[in-house]
């Protein structure tokens, strides 16, 4: 059975405008430190991403984390990116993704502190998503959960609060032919819902390992490079691409302004096997 936090939302103590976020994703964590995925030692990429936010100056009032955050759900994993994560930010909210194990990272906290469904920040709501079919790669939302964020949406817009989304898998296809076999099945069932509420200001996920910036009537649509191996934009079958590793920061503004962009690890050089064609 796929997880649903039971908790409607959670307040989060307010900081000053704008709310400054990173978003981590993808960061494959083995059981152990120094774990390889396509030769790159995860361990070692996704510290030299934090080190990066340092040397970048950006300060996060928290850290959103999505999925696909252990390499197979080893409960040591999680423990090792959470004390990662905390060096630079304490405050920190995760949701799953497809390598994911939801009871083991459930295990490391209460659901609805680590893992809740919605926060309420200010005047932002921010909405964390479940995109996992256990057992599969592709995604799904769901009914139930579709009717879920219109409900909160709606919440939301009754108390003029600007609205993120935050899912693992893309909605809609990113143009990577063996990647959108992966995408959110009801993906456009959940862009009309998200189109349908002007103060739903951008939905951010990870999965592609690649930066996608679109735009869907008022709405940002965002894909975050992965703190490890990144996948070539366009490519029919499996190619990882040579770009380094990153993360995403965005600055939400008490009036509803967004400002977003990414950022890539500088001075480090990774090992990386190109012609691998498929994790295993
Ligand atoms: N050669 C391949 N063709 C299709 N999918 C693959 C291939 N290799 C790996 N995958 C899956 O595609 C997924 C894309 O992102 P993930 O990191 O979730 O994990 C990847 C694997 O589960």
């Amino acid at each position: 059975m796929s997880y649903s936090p039971s908790h409607q939302y959670i307040e989060v103590p307010d900081t000053a405008s704008p709310l400054r976020i990173v978003q981590f994703t993808d960061c494959h964590l083995s059981k152990n430190p120094g774990g390889r995925l396509l030769g790159m030692d995860t361990d070692h990429s996704v510290q030299a991403v934090i080190e990066q936010v340092r040397q970048d100056q950006f300060t996060p009032d928290l850290v959103l984390a999505t999925g696909d955050l252990a390499d197979a759900g080893a409960l040591e994993a999680y423990q090792r990116l959470r004390a990662y994560f905390d060096k630079l930010c304490p405050r920190q909210f995760w949701l799953p993704g497809n390598h994911d194990d939801c009871e083991v990272m459930l295990s490391l906290a209460e659901a609805d502190t680590l893992m809740p469904f919605e926060l309420r920040v200010g005047n932002w709501q921010i909405l964390l998503l479940n995109s996992q079919i256990p057992g599969k790669v592709g995604g799904h939302l769901g009914a139930e959960q579709l009717q879920r964020i219109d409900q909160a949406l709606n919440a939301a817009g009754d108390l003029g609060l600007h609205s993120l989304l935050c899912l693992h898998h893309q909605p809609l296809p990113i143009g990577c032919e063996w990647l959108d076999e992966q995408k959110v099945r009801d993906g456009e069932e959940f862009l009309q819902i998200v189109e349908g509420h002007s103060h739903a200001k951008a939905v951010v996920w990870g999965h592609v390992h690649q930066e996608v910036d679109r735009q869907l009537a008022n709405c940002r649509l965002l894909a975050t490079p992965s703190t490890c191996v990144q996948f070539a934009p366009g490519s029919q079958d499996f190619q990882a691409d040579e770009l380094p590793p990153g993360y995403r920061w965005l600055e939400l503004h008490s009036d509803g302004r967004l400002e977003t962009g990414v950022s890539r690890v500088q001075g480090v050089t990774f090992e990386l096997n190109l012609q691998q064609r498929g994790y295993l």
